[in-house]
């Protein structure tokens, strides 16, 4: 399995990358979405499965847009696993971590990066060699102090902190060593991909990445 530091080493070397998560309801929108997000300096996209439009959007953008490194999120059974592959991902993310997922992730080419919000999961990814994880929900299991308290005993992982992220917090989780990325939809919010408005979307980017380098 390759490592998610080795995709942000090559899209994203001069900073910590935002991991928009894509929610795509009307697949019309995966590639305008797509091409917001990477002109407002954003290249990695998670494109959940979350709806049935997931695996096609992935596919899509992986042709039309290919500045963009094209990520499946929400994945939480192996035959979702196996179909990303299919459809080109070149990264994978769970909301959480399975002896399943996780032991079958050992043959995957490509980076999966389960969700973990405590130590016994820690441990497992740990068990599996899997050492890049999401901390999920960062924000409503406890923040920074969580974060920082459950890496304390795990110098060996790193973390994309999703869920409850935002413009004003985003700085913060990136400071800390322990976070290589972090994730969220703050900026691509449901409404404004309802409305295809690209150019906030884009606008919403640039805020984002223009704070966050280094
Ligand atoms: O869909 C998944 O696979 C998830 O893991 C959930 C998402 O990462 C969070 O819903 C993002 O949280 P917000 O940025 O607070 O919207």
């Amino acid at each position: 399995m390759n490592s998610f530091k080795q995709l942000i080493e090559n899209y994203s070397p001069d900073q910590k990358p935002i991991l928009p998560v894509i929610v795509i309801n009307d697949l019309a929108h995966a590639v305008p979405l797509a091409q917001a997000l990477v002109a407002g300096g954003i290249p990695f996209l998670e494109i959940t499965l979350r709806t049935e439009h997931g695996l096609e959007a992935i596919k899509l953008i992986k042709q039309e847009v290919p500045e963009a490194c094209v990520g499946a999120g929400t994945v939480i059974n192996e035959r979702q696993f196996e179909l990303c592959l299919d459809m080109g991902a070149e990264f994978l993310i769970s909301p959480g971590i399975t002896k399943t997922l996780a032991h079958y992730a050992q043959d995957s080419p490509v980076p999966f990066v389960p969700g973990i919000a405590n130590a016994s999961n820690a441990m497992l990814a740990l068990e599996h060699n899997i050492n890049e994880v999401k901390f999920f929900p960062a924000e409503q299991a406890g923040g920074i102090p969580m974060l920082k308290a459950l890496a304390a005993p795990f110098p060996e992982l790193s973390f994309c902190p999703t869920g409850g992220i935002n413009a004003e917090n985003a700085g913060a989780y990136l400071s800390l060593d322990t976070a290589m990325a972090v994730g969220g939809s703050w900026v691509c919010p449901s409404p404004l991909i309802e409305q295809q408005n690209w150019a906030e979307i884009t606008r919403l980017s640039q805020i984002a990445t223009s704070h966050l380098k280094q």
